[in-house]
């Protein structure tokens, strides 16, 4: 008896394995004769021996993208996927698309697939922009009366009614791309699975995008999101996939997937930049804690001691800043210092830390009072981290970006 069909909606990924063969160039038949033999050899062996040895194949020149990849996404849920660059994101997509197949494991997307992948995926460089719609609405199955009944709230999406007419080659990498997207997004797919659109549209069109999101959501629609921009995909979508090295880190909540993703990019020393040796002014020592030692607690007083040296004399300004993991500054201030040429130590303090619970990085750097645009004194670097202790901050609404963390103490009454 054969299972009951999924519905609509439904993502199943089981034991994906993807490779790919970097090397593109030219072959020589001698090298090719060599290959055919390798292959024939190959075939007595099982995917996964095969798939071993560090991302590399059994003949040595396949790079694993994916590797037993296990995801079932139920219908109406919204995952966000992130990672670092290479890390199989789009990968991922293609295959849930079909624009490629898996080497090994199994893909069940149920229902009708909205996608966009690539700025030009889907889209025909011949055909008009009023062609592509119909065609692309007649690849979901749609009725030309079905995308007739969209067609307008498309094009007003894409704001390119001036344009519908002219074939899709004439126009900008941006009209491409919000065509593509009013396309994928307003033919009413049972799953939309978005990559790194944000990355082409201007402010105003993310936020289009991001609302358009939010809207197929609620109408039950499935969705995928892959983006670089972490405060944006945390907004729209509840639960987050870490992809690391084409393997599933976390799959967790949002949240969880975030914090798990932004604490090893804080691990991997020697990707935030330390201080440059040989500078005029030196960083001997840095801390952060709360008042009489004690932990930081949201909204309430943080101290940072620093102790700075070097020969360089006179007035300088010292920069300091907070990040949230390592990308996003939440704030930052300048204060003058006079050194005179020997080691001192500096304290700064805060009466009250506008930070939610999190652990953040302390940034510090200098520039001469003199010539502030000229070259730093102390580069701009991360100079330790802290936690803070204290409530989560509380979400926003779906698809309403949130820039960076910011604890403000507030009170209600009823009137
Ligand atoms: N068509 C291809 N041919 C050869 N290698 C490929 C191909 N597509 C992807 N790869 C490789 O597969 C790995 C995963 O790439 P993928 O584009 O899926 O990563 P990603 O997480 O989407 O990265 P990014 O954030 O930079 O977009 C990378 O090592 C990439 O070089």
């Amino acid at each position: 008896m054969s299972p009951e069909p999924a519905p609509a909606g439904t993502i199943r990924a089981e034991h994906v394995w993807k490779r790919f063969r970097p090397d593109h160039g030219r072959l020589l038949l001698r090298d090719r004769i060599e290959r055919a033999g390798r292959r024939l050899r190959d075939r007595a062996t099982a995917p996964t021996a095969r798939a071993t040895g560090g991302g590399r194949g059994g003949d040595g020149e396949w790079s694993w993208a994916l590797r037993d990849i296990d995801l079932h996404i139920r219908p109406g849920e919204s995952v966000g996927l992130i990672g670092s660059n290479g890390s199989g994101k789009s990968t991922l997509l293609k295959l849930l698309t079909r624009v490629m197949y898996p080497y090994a494991g199994r893909i069940d997307v149920a229902g009708r697939i909205g996608a966009l992948i690539e700025i030009r995926a889907g889209i025909h460089p011949d055909l008009t922009g009023r062609e592509n719609i119909y065609l692309f609405g007649a690849l979901l199955g749609l009725r030309r009366r079905e995308v007739a009944a969209r067609f307008d709230d498309i094009v007003e999406f894409a704001q390119l009614a001036g344009a519908i007419d002219r074939q899709v080659k004439f126009y900008s990498s941006g009209m491409q791309m919000r065509l593509g997207f009013a396309v994928a997004a307003y033919l009413e797919p049972d799953v939309l699975l978005v990559d790194e659109v944000l990355a082409v549209g201007d402010a105003v069109f993310q936020h289009k995008c991001l609302d358009r999101m939010r809207q197929v959501l609620e109408q039950g629609t499935t969705l995928v999101f892959v983006s670089h921009d972490l405060a944006a995909v945390e907004s729209v979508c509840g639960r987050g996939v870490w992809l690391d090295r084409g393997t599933v880190r976390v799959d967790g909540t949002m949240q969880q997937a975030l914090a798990a993703y932004r604490g090893s990019i804080e691990a991997g020393t020697g990707q935030q930049p330390a201080q440059r040796a040989d500078e005029p002014v030196r960083l001997l020592k840095c801390a952060v804690r709360g008042a009489e030692r004690e932990q930081i607690a949201s909204g309430g007083p943080a101290v940072v001691e620093i102790e700075i040296g070097g020969d360089t004399t006179g007035p300088v300004v010292l920069h300091l800043g907070v990040s949230e993991g390592t990308a996003n500054l939440v704030f930052s201030f300048n204060h003058e210092i006079l050194l005179d040429g020997g080691d001192a130590g500096h304290r700064c303090t805060l009466p009250h830390l506008p930070l939610p619970r999190g652990r953040y990085t302390l940034w510090l750097g200098a520039h001469s009072s003199w010539d502030p645009d000229g070259q730093a004194l102390m580069s701009w670097h991360a100079a330790t981290s802290f936690d803070v202790h204290g409530p989560e901050l509380d979400a926003p609404p779906r698809a309403v970006v949130r820039a960076a963390p910011v604890f403000v103490p507030h009170s209600w009454e009823r009137l």
